[in-house]
C-alpha cells in the first residue's frame, strides 16, 4: 500500500494559514518576532562569549537582523520565504561547542520571558530554537567524530 502524496498547492496554503493563525493566536505575530530578534541579538552582541564570534563576522547589522526575521517567519509561520544554509553557516564557524550553544539559548529564553508571560507562547517559540540549537550542535559534532556525536545536543537547556 503506498500513502497518498498527493498534497494540493491548496492544502499547503491551508496549513500556512493554520500554522500562521495559532501563532497569532498566543501572540506570536510578525511583530512579536521583529521584537523577538531585535532583543536577542541586542543581547547576544553585549555577551562577551558570544558577540566577538558575531562582531567578526557580521558587517551589516540591518540585513541579519531581516535575514533572522525572515528565517523565524519561515519556521513559526511556515512563510517560506527564507533560503538559506543555516548548518553549513555554521560548521563554518570553527570551535562552536556545547556551551555556546547554551549560551545562545538561555539569552533567547531570556528573551522570550521580557516579551510574554504566556507558557503556551513562549514553549512555541523556545522549543523550536532549542531543536534546531541541537540539530546544529549534532550536526557540528557528527562533522567531527562522526555517528557518536548523534546525541549531542542532550545537554543542552530547555525552556
Ligand atoms: C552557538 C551559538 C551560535 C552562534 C555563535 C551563531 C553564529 C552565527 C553567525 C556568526 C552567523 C552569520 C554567518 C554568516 O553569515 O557567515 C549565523 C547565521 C545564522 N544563524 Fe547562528 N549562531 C548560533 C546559533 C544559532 C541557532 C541556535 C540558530 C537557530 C535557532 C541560528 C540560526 C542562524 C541562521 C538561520 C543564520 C543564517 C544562515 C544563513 O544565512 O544561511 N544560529 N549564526
Amino acid at each position: 500500500m503506498t500513502a497518498n502524496v498527493n498534497v494540493s498547492r491548496a492544502d499547503v496554503l491551508d496549513a500556512r494559514a493554520a500554522k500562521l493563525a495559532h501563532a497569532e493566536s498566543l501572540g506570536v505575530t510578525e511583530q512579536f518576532v521583529s521584537q523577538l530578534v531585535d532583543e536577542f541579538y541586542g543581547r547576544i552582541r553585549e555577551d562577551d562569549l558570544l558577540g566577538p564570534i558575531f562582531a567578526e563576522r557580521i558587517s551589516e547589522w540591518p540585513a541579519h537582523l531581516e535575514r533572522m526575521k525572515s528565517f523565524w517567519r519561515s519556521v513559526l509561520f511556515n512563510s517560506g520565504e527564507f533560503a538559506g544554509n543555516p548548518m553549513s553557516k555554521h560548521i563554518e564557524i570553527t570551535g562552536l561547542e556545547e556551551h555556546h550553544f547554551t549560551r545562545w539559548l538561555d539569552h533567547f529564553y531570556a528573551t522570550l520571558r521580557t516579551l510574554s508571560n504566556q507558557p503556551e507562547s513562549i514553549r512555541l517559540v523556545a522549543d523550536r530554537a532549542r531543536a534546531i540549537a541541537d540539530s546544529l550542535l549534532t550536526g557540528i559534532a557528527i562533522g567531527k567524530t562522526g555517528i557518536s556525536g548523534s546525541t549531542a545536543g542532550r545537554n543542552l537547556p530547555h525552556v
